[in-house]
């Protein structure tokens, strides 16, 4: 008695030491096969489903169904009551399961199953014992027994209550973390929306996305007509990432000439050149640390393209003449309003590069798509033009809204900005903005200045310039200067795209984005 109340403690005590589930099963299987002379002693445990007993000590075929009665676990679940197999019985059983469990316990005389249910009626398993001398009144009934199946149930519950607290802990931190990142993905949005105006679908999903990007360190490459906004988007993307205290290097690659380009980039040292009178960084080491965003990214020449494919890969670039490599840590975006694929296809675009720029490819779509837009993007320029100046119209009315989404915008944003602008200078303080004022398709028609010169001077120079102190942006006088220029030299040569462009000094395909860009027609 006193030997068995020491072996009864002992065990307790080794059941209650086991902090998790698989151990205590394992422990108390173990004890009952020593206790009892079991052959074999076997947990099988009832899933969360309901519907499938496990036992993880089985290699193989662990697994019962509990809705397959060709095992006899489905009929002791079934009734709650245990009972007793024999070996003849067992060999009758062809379940492939039972069979590897029958033959994983060495064919025992007997088997005896026990379903263990919680006081709360919850059903917990199976307990299998394996003895070649099968007297179970005997052994069940023992106090011993009694004592420990209880034990078992008890610390059974135990750990699947913390197992349950650990998964509701985890499901609710998951499900916090879920809310706190739609929360921030949300007020970012915000944030952004401050810059990048616009209600309409296609822009509230394009500002997701930029948040999305902003987080990762993936190449973005920015696709959209001339002025719908690329350049803003790049910018959203430096300062909504983590790089927003780095610097954003900017590198219009259509705008520097093609020869300096490299050295612009990459930099160069003292003497690479002739010219090169100081060592001089580049724009590359420059970006160190935060954005490097190469615009017209379509303008890059084909030997740069390899290098920077190059640099993409590694990171790791040098400088003209230099003999070391440098490092630059930073994240490219780039933009383009040219199909790239149509560059790839002709050869003037390296595809490789084509990928490995767009990562995260972004898509900003042309103004005269997203209608919605017009009103929220007019009262933004409105009020910028109010505290730049500081005062100008109160808003836009309905009638001039109606009239700008008669207009396809081939300026997009751009354009909408500067006709919004000028009507703000024509339209009294406090007033809102009416159709009169908007002079929609002014921007590329020759003023009436300019086409009233005289014949015999426009022979010398057609293409007058408006008097300097009228021009209020000087982007958009360019423009209109260049777009005049291009019209002229094309009827020159009798809408000759080639001859005009040889004349210009410029590449086919470079007049040809800019006939698109001003709409300039060789009739
Ligand atoms: N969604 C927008 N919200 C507010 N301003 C915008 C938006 N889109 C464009 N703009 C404004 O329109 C003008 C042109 O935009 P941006 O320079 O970004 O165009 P882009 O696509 O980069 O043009 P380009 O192809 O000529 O480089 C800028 O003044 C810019 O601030």
């Amino acid at each position: 008695m006193q030997m068995e109340l020491h072996t009864g403690i002992d065990l307790a005590v080794a059941l209650i030491q086991q902090d998790n589930l698989p151990d205590l099963l394992k422990t108390a299987t173990r004890q009952l096969e020593n206790a009892f002379g079991l052959t074999r002693c076997w947990a099988l445990e009832l899933d969360l489903s309901g519907r499938t007993l496990h036992c993880s000590d089985l290699a193989e075929h662990g697994e019962f169904d509990c809705g397959d009665f060709s095992h006899p676990f489905a009929h002791v679940l079934q009734t709650g009551k245990a009972r007793e197999l024999t070996r003849a019985a067992s060999y009758r059983l062809d379940h492939v399961g039972f069979q590897a469990l029958f033959e994983a316990s060495d064919r025992p005389r007997s088997l005896w199953l026990e379903p263990l249910t919680g006081n709360d009626g919850r059903t917990l398993g199976v307990l299998v014992l394996c003895r070649d001398e099968p007297d179970w009144d005997g052994i069940t009934g023992q106090p011993l027994y009694c004592g420990l199946r209880q034990l078992l149930v008890h610390q059974w519950i135990t750990q699947l209550q913390s197992r349950d607290q650990v998964w509701q802990r985890r499901l609710l931190k998951r499900s916090l973390d879920h809310l706190h990142d739609a929360e921030t993905v949300r007020t970012r949005c915000e944030q952004l929306a401050r810059t990048l105006v616009g209600n309409s679908q296609v822009m509230t999903s394009l500002r997701a996305q930029i948040v999305r990007a902003a987080g990762s360190q993936l190449s973005v490459l920015v696709q959209g007509e001339t002025g719908c906004g690329k350049d803003v988007v790049a910018r959203g993307i430096h300062e909504l990432s983590d790089r927003a205290d780095g610097p954003m290097v900017v590198v219009n690659c259509a705008a520097i000439p093609d020869t300096l380009l490299e050295s612009e980039l990459f930099g160069h040292t003292r003497g690479a050149f002739s010219g090169a009178d100081r060592d001089k960084q580049g724009l590359l080491a420059q970006a160190n640390g935060g954005t490097l965003f190469l615009d017209e990214i379509g303008d890059m020449p084909l030997a740069l393209q390899s290098k920077l494919l190059r640099v993409l890969e590694s990171r790791q670039f040098r400088p003209l003449g230099a003999r070391e490599e440098q490092h630059s840590d930073f994240r490219l975006v780039a933009a383009t309003h040219q199909p790239l694929q149509a560059g790839i296809e002709d050869g003037s675009f390296r595809r490789d590069l084509f990928y490995r720029l767009s990562q995260f490819p972004l898509r900003v779509t042309p103004l005269r798509e997203r209608p919605e837009d017009l009103e929220a993007l007019s009262r933004h320029f409105i009020r910028l033009y109010t505290e730049r100046e500081g005062s100008g119209p109160m808003g836009i009315s309905s009638h001039a809204l109606h009239l700008l989404a008669g207009y396809d915008f081939p300026g997009n944003v751009r354009e909408l900005r500067n006709i919004i602008e000028l009507a703000c200078l024509q339209t009294p303080g406090g007033d809102d903005i009416q159709p009169e004022v908007l002079r929609i398709n002014d921007l590329f028609e020759e003023p009436d200045g300019w086409t009233r010169a005289p014949s015999d001077a426009r022979d010398r120079n057609p293409v007058d310039l408006p008097a300097v102190e009228e021009v209020r942006d000087l982007k958009v006088a360019a423009q209109a200067f260049e777009a005049a220029i291009i019209r002229e030299r094309l009827r020159q040569y009798g809408g000759n795209r080639a001859q005009a462009a040889e004349s210009l000094g410029l590449p086919k395909r470079t007049l040809a984005h800019k006939c698109l860009k001003y709409r300039v027609t060789e009739s």
